[in-house]
């Protein structure tokens, strides 16, 4: 993924003033931005999905302008083509997992039926081993199964990246261990651009690319941190 972000936003709440500035330009298929909590990754995330709009600057992806003040372009979130996984997943709770899943295709105002079928629905039951459960609600899945249920829908769209917000915060260790390994195999088979942000180092190092450092709004340092097959 070709990523150029160079965005400014002040936020206020009563006397406090939070100021994100961030520049990065990334030519990694696996960017990381790693920082502790308030450091403003998930401000930058959310600007990049469009959910949060700059003050000031541009956003490019793969050499298309999502965002430029100056230019007056500010592409609205579901023309972004970014798939985007929130920390607790924001699974629809009265929606099964077939029904959360084609939700990503969705465009008009109605819920997809309970048995909502297609070619990619199938696809990703299959891919992601969703299928004995695809009559079940989000509360009746284990916390692997909803990550999963959570990717297949940020995923059926085909998004030309995937925006990932600190995706293994809402598991236990031995899963997040499991988790990780599973959106590393994912990367390589489906090439899909990820950028996620994290405060776990563990997950920087695990898996790797193209790391960014985060602290007080500003990215403060950068490394390539190599993943086992070097990429
Ligand atoms: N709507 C808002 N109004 C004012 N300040 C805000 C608002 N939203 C977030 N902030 C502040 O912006 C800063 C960055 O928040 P952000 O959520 O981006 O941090 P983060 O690095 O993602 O942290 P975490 O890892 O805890 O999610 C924080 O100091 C936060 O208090």
């Amino acid at each position: 993924m070709l990523i150029d972000v160079d965005i400014a936003k002040t936020l206020r709440a009563g006397e406090r003033t939070f100021r994100l500035q961030a520049k990065l330009v990334s030519a990694s298929d696996r960017i990381v931005i790693y920082g502790a909590s308030g450091a403003g990754k998930s401000m930058l995330l959310k600007a990049v999905a469009g959910l949060v709009t700059p003050d000031t600057g541009h956003i490019r992806l793969n050499g298309r302008t999502l965002y430029d003040r100056a230019a007056k372009v500010d592409v609205p979130v579901q023309r972004r083509q970014v798939g985007y996984l929130f920390q607790d997943y924001a699974l629809f709770p009265h929606l099964n997992v077939r029904q959360n899943i084609a939700f990503g295709l969705k465009k008009g105002w109605f819920n997809p039926p309970p048995k909502a079928h297609g070619e990619k629905i199938e696809y990703w039951l299959d891919a992601f081993e969703l299928r004995p459960v695809a009559h079940q609600f989000p509360a009746q899945l284990s916390g692997g199964q909803r990550q999963r249920v959570a990717l297949a829908r940020a995923l059926i769209d085909e998004p030309q990246a995937l925006l990932l917000d600190e995706p293994f915060a809402a598991l236990d260790p031995a899963l997040r261990v499991r988790m990780r390994d599973e959106l590393d195999a994912l990367q390589r088979r489906l090439k899909v651009p990820m950028l996620m942000i994290t405060h776990d180092p563990e997950d920087a190092r695990v898996f790797g690319g193209h790391v960014l450092t985060m602290m007080d709004g500003v990215i403060a340092g950068e490394q390539q941190v190599e993943t086992c097959d070097g990429g």
